[in-house]
């Protein structure tokens, strides 16, 4: 094996084995009885099977989605044209604090450098956020997509993508209402009134040490739910719930891969549970992988819904403002914070069932 800058390398508990469990993967869901009918409300076995494979995996994927091929293709080969170029171009449209959207190749999570480099963009233009982390501060501030001028054809594939992308969001918040005994359009308003969502175009280069470093390093996503596509390459890894084993996510052609996430969790009071994940990289073959964050207005208050909860089951979390949490975690991209990266765990109610 090769080596790389110590800081992309992981400590040793956190190390990928490169020998993959492949059995038993996460559930795979057959969405066509929504192409021909709604509301979701009539499919009963439907419901059943989102809410088995969100109990029981946090993770599932979906075929028969309705989402036409092509567009995840253009995607694809629009953001390899874009990764393919030199260094000096990509950094023309470098995110910054000023400009949060963008490339950028210095993500850590955790802490250690990820080996990855993307290309954010937002779905609403321009999405609004609070210009501040401080919970006081009432500015607000608006993002704007950069847009390279090479390759021509990539704003329109992420725009033709994202449309796509968020009807099928829709349908499965729907679903995952419908199997929380919640009316199929509770989560709705979160989103109707500004969302702050946005994809990531996730480039994954060969890597001389893919037993030392991760492609991204263990972590939950802190937003709704995730829409992952994935090349044909594979590396994404899930931890099942019933032994914390990883388990190699196998790229199947034509589905998406979906996650529930640390708001779906919070508002559920614990009953979804969002999973942790991993990416491995590989010496020999590039990487590309397209996630579409899910994500509410940023004012939105995240708190268990009053229907999940009562005096047997108590909320689990205070509320929490979406935008200040978010405005916390995108302050740490661009400094280095002595505190750990602000997580849903912070705001459980009672001490010893934080950790
Ligand atoms: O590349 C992947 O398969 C997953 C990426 C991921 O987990 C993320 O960007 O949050
Ligand atoms: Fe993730």
């Amino acid at each position: 094996m090769g080596e790389v800058d110590p800081t992309f390398i992981q400590q040793l508990e956190h190390r990928p084995k490169l020998e993959v469990i492949e059995a038993q993967g996460i559930p795979q869901i057959d969405l066509s009885p929504l192409l021909t009918s709604s509301p979701a409300s009539v499919h009963a076995d439907l419901v059943a099977q989102v809410r088995d494979a969100c109990e029981n995996w946090g993770f599932f994927q979906v075929f028969n989605h309705g989402i036409p091929v092509e567009s995840r293709g253009k995607l694809i080969s629009a953001a390899k044209r874009f990764f393919d170029q030199p260094m000096e171009e990509k950094r023309k449209v470098s995110r910054d604090e000023a400009h949060p959207l963008g490339y950028y190749d210095t993500e850590h999570t955790k802490n250690v450098r990820d080996w990855k480099e993307v290309f954010d963009v937002t779905v609403d233009v321009p999405t609004l956020m609070w210009a501040s982390h401080e919970p006081d501060d009432e500015q607000r501030t608006k993002y704007l997509n950069q847009w390279p001028h090479h390759p021509p054809e990539l704003r329109e594939a992420c725009e033709e993508y994202v449309k796509d992308v968020q009807k099928l969001s829709y349908k499965l918040l729907e679903l995952i209402a419908l199997s929380l005994n919640l009316p199929a359009n509770r989560f709705e308003p979160f989103f109707s009134k500004g969302q702050t969502s946005f994809i990531r175009l996730n480039h994954y280069p060969p890597c001389p040490a893919p037993d030392l470093a991760l492609g991204v390093g263990r972590h939950k996503d802190a937003i709704a739910l995730t829409i992952l596509t994935q090349d044909d390459v594979g590396g994404l890894e899930v931890k099942r719930k019933t032994d914390g084993e990883w388990i190699f996510v196998k790229p199947t052609p034509n589905t998406f891969i979906i996650n529930v996430g640390d708001m779906i969790q919070v508002w559920s009071n614990d009953k979804y549970e969002s999973v942790e994940h991993r990416v491995m990289v590989n010496s020999t073959r590039e990487r590309f992988s397209i996630p579409f964050f899910l994500c509410p207005s940023y004012y939105t208050v995240v708190e268990p819904l009053v229907e999940l909860t009562d005096e047997q089951n108590p909320a689990k979390y205070d509320s929490y403002n979406w935008g200040k949490f978010f405005a916390t975690r995108k302050r740490s991209n661009f400094k280095k914070l002595d505190v750990e990266n602000i997580q849903i765990y912070h705001f459980k109610k009672s001490d010893e069932l934080k950790g």
